[in-house]
């Protein structure tokens, strides 16, 4: 077992974000949250690593509850990258990226030069080696979010948790990282628990033959766990969304089968202060 997360309950200033939450992840491979804005994605990631303390309930990592570990045994155990990242000192990109190895290295050590490797390799899976001696606090938005993965590569964790890890990303650093997850699952055997708003996402890791999983959360509370064709269906992003869409499958008669979710339009929904209102449909 990878992850079991038993009756999770998590507020913040007494406001329920989750209530009771269960999730498994029995198998190495990518285990995929979706679900609306603001219904507890980046709170629960938070929770497995421990960032945040659930009210009640338990997370295991393997066998060992995250209570008894050390902060120390779960940055060798669970790499992250976050969301946003607040940008204080103007280190650079390379000096970034060498701090994901700070869980190797005793309190006055230096990195060592099998760490700069490492560091430099990272850079390298994530096409951001010209930027290694730039002040990180003058990168951009989606360059930063690169070298966030780059510092999680060399953190050497089985587990990367990665909060929308293609947000800020262009067409074609959306595909490296994309492709960077699903040589981690499938070359180095590590898991990805990753949220993202995106269901071809979730579609390309399957379509690349990388065992995944995938739930829906919405309100606090996982309304469908599966494989991505039995959570991100038609019915489902209408309940949850109130989007039309339409899945599409090609080439099925031949090796390479792909599956994609079209978003076709807004459906309408009742409003959330009592009227059936809809909201305005793009036809
Ligand atoms: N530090 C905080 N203090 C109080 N409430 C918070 C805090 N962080 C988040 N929340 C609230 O908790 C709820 C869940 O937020 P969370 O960021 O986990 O949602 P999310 O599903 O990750 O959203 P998104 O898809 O927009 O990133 C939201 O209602 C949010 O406003």
């Amino acid at each position: 077992m990878i992850l079991n997360v038993h009756q999770a309950t998590f507020s913040y200033h007494k406001t329920p974000v989750f209530q009771h939450l269960n999730l498994t992840m029995d198998t190495q491979g990518i285990f995929c949250l979706f679900g609306p804005n603001g219904c507890g994605k980046s709170t629960l990631l938070e929770c497995l690593l421990g960032y945040l303390t659930l009210d009640a309930g338990d997370i295991h990592w393997g066998q060992k509850s995250l209570k008894k570990m050390k902060p120390q045994e779960v940055a060798r155990h669970t790499a992250y990258t976050p969301q946003n990242h607040v940008k204080s000192f103007p280190y650079t990109v390379l000096q970034v990226v060498l701090m994901g190895r700070a869980a190797y290295q005793g309190l006055f050590q230096s990195p060592s030069q099998e760490d700069e490797a490492m560091a430099w390799e990272a850079l390298k899976a994530v096409n951001m080696t010209h930027y290694a001696h730039t002040p990180y606090t003058q990168l951009s938005g989606g360059e930063s979010q690169l070298v966030m993965i780059a510092r999680a590569l060399v953190q050497d964790t089985p587990v990367i948790i990665m909060d929308e890890p293609t947000a800020h990303l262009d067409f074609r650093h959306e595909l490296i990282v994309l492709e960077t997850i699903v040589k981690l699952v499938k070359e180095q055997g590590r898991s990805i628990i990753m949220s993202t708003h995106f269901p071809n996402h979730a579609f390309y890791f399957e379509n690349a033959g990388v065992p995944i999983q995938v739930a829906l959360m919405e309100k606090g509370d996982f309304t469908a766990q599966g494989s991505p064709r039995e959570v991100l269906n038609e019915t489902n992003m209408r309940d949850t969304f109130g989007v039309r869409a339409h899945m599409v499958h090609y080439g099925e008669d031949t090796d390479n089968t792909y599956t994609q979710l079209i978003p076709l339009s807004l459906l309408p929904r009742p409003s959330t202060d009592g009227g059936d209102q809809g909201e305005r449909m793009i036809t």
